[in-house]
């Protein structure tokens, strides 16, 4: 991969089974329309959490179509898998393993990104060694995630942002094409967004709305 990963995080999707009735074919749509990171994430009701072999063979499937499109693959939770496949890179929360534990295993190469939910991990995370960039929300409720976190909203984001970016910043959690402009005026690198892709009734139109640079926001 070339691209930066601060470049990488622009337009973020994040999708499983579990999000949508055709992965490949919305992913192939997504990346058609321009997305710039995919994270295959199999989580929660129905997903292929628990069927290893089909999980694996669909996470070959969208890395491959990522690859058709130089766009980085990075593997939800799953650190074996992301080695075994050897993806781009790997996300990993909180409660998760631990960013050493995950930099032990992986190797100084793989893409190593790290959740943020308060404005005290963000400041934590930005000293850490191995973290090459951080999610950091909810920023709104999230539609794609039951179990989420308190809601961060856009002003600590904003405040986060205004402590330091000495690691790249993608926000998440509520992300659309309607307030992503508002998310962008907080300073972050890039927008994770599941449902504004997976659900969306033109993929290619959310896509380009949710860039930096959209004419949808001015
Ligand atoms: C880019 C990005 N940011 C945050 C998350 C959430 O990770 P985590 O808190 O570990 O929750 P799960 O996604 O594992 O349910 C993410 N996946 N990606
Ligand atoms: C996977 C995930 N993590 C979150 C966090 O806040 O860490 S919110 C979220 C789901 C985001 O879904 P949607 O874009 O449909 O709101
Ligand atoms: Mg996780």
């Amino acid at each position: 991969m070339n691209t930066s990963v601060t470049d990488m995080l622009e337009v973020y999707f994040i999708a499983g089974t579990q999000d949508t009735d055709d992965l490949p074919v919305v992913l192939e749509q997504a990346l058609e329309a321009g997305i710039t990171c995919f994270q295959f994430r199999e989580k929660g009701e129905g997903s292929l959490e628990g069927q290893p072999l089909k999980l694996e063979e669909m996470a070959r499937r969208c890395q491959a179509l990522c690859r058709r499109f130089a766009v980085p693959f990075i593997i939800n939770d799953n650190i074996d898998l992301a080695m075994k496949l050897q993806a781009d890179g790997v996300h990993v929360g909180q409660d998760d393993l631990s960013i050493l534990e995950v930099r032990k295993k992986v190797g100084p190469q793989m893409i190593v990104g790290l959740s943020t939910n308060t404005l005290e991990q963000y400041e934590k995370a930005l000293t850490a060694t191995g973290v090459d960039y951080v999610g950091i929300g909810p920023a709104f409720q999230p539609r794609s995630k039951k179990d989420h976190e308190k809601v961060m909203g856009l002003d600590t984001i904003k405040e986060a942002m205004n402590k330091g970016k000495a690691i790249p910043s993608v926000a998440i959690g509520g992300i659309n094409e309607t307030n992503a402009a508002s998310v962008w005026e907080t300073g972050v690198d890039g927008l994770a967004v599941v449902s504004a892709v997976s659900q969306s009734e033109n993929i290619k139109e959310s896509v380009s709305h949710l860039k930096k640079a959209s004419d949808f926001h001015k």
